[in-house]
């Protein structure tokens, strides 16, 4: 029998230390009570974002596989503490993470990250190597300028306009470039959505100061790709219009051991468009 979960019976808390303070985290966490392996998996930067909402289509296939699951919701977001962040924000998330890890007892951990969980993922490998076991970097691993695609792209622009007035208009306008097949898309995803970022208008506040204070929140880290020793998996929707596809490229040229596989007809948001696909590749990888 599938074991099923919610997020209210998942839903957890921990004290982190960050700088000369703490940050009381939300995290959600999916343990068979068996585990052998632990899989972290990071959301993205959009509002209303969180790890329950971005991966709720992911959890219960990898418990079924024996995996524990562990659902970070990064300073910012959700019900963890929100933060200006005036620095790198895939830094900063990689500090919390290392915090959450060490606080659980975890020595080491696979990591699942989407777009800025994806670029935070990369930031923990490099900081944070013998902590690594493999990574899935799916629409994010990297910042830095499309060769080929003009940047802020129109998917960005759309995020940071609907940080600065949450409409419903403007959620949808942003969910229909965020995934290449709308249709799957409903009202009451739409509702559930507003009522997360309405709820927190803190992190919606405090994302257009950190992006005031630093526009660049995810630092390039194409220099330094060569460090990462990890098995890596880097999944991408081709038809991304957040994160070009051509970034996939340049995490795939610069990191050793690491892999493609790209999504026809799929956005930014491979683990949900194409969520039965995506957990047997993902299972795949993580078994060999
Ligand atoms: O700007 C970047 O490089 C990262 C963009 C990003 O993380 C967007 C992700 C959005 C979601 O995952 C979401 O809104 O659910």
């Amino acid at each position: 029998m599938v074991q099923t979960f919610t997020e209210a019976e998942t839903s957890r808390f921990a004290r982190i230390r960050e700088g000369e303070g703490e940050l009381n985290i939300h995290y959600n966490d999916c343990d068979p009570g068996s585990a052998r392996e632990t899989v972290v998996m990071l959301h993205g930067s959009g509002p209303g974002a969180s790890g329950w909402a971005n991966f709720n289509r992911n959890i219960e296939p990898l418990v079924a596989a024996g995996y524990r699951v562990i659902l970070l919701d990064c300073p910012g977001w959700s019900k963890s503490d929100s933060i200006v962040c005036n620095g790198s924000r895939s830094n900063l998330n990689a500090r919390v993470l290392a915090g959450l890890t060490e606080a659980l007892g975890l020595a080491r951990v696979h990591i699942l990250g989407n777009s800025m969980g994806g670029h935070s993922a990369v930031a923990f490998a490099l900081d944070h190597p013998e902590r690594v076991g493999k990574l899935v970097l799916m629409g994010g691993g990297t910042g830095g300028a499309s060769p080929f695609v003009p940047m802020p792209t129109e998917g960005i622009k759309l995020l940071n306009g609907l940080y600065r007035d949450p409409t419903i208009e403007n959620l949808k306008a942003m969910m229909n470039v965020f995934v290449f097949d709308p249709s799957d898309l409903t009202e009451d995803l739409f509702q559930t959505r507003l009522d997360n970022m309405l709820k927190r208008r803190d992190h919606l506040e405090n994302f257009v100061k950190s992006l005031a204070a630093n526009p660049k929140q995810f630092p390039d880290f194409g220099p330094r790709l060569g460090e990462i020793a990890a098995p890596t998996l880097v999944i991408w929707g081709r038809n991304d219009r957040f994160v070009p596809m051509d970034a996939s490229l340049r995490l795939l040229a610069g990191i050793p051991n690491s892999e493609l596989h790209v999504f026809n007809n799929c956005g930014h948001w491979a683990q949900w468009e194409h969520w039965q696909a995506f957990n047997a590749l993902v299972l795949q990888f993580l078994s060999r």
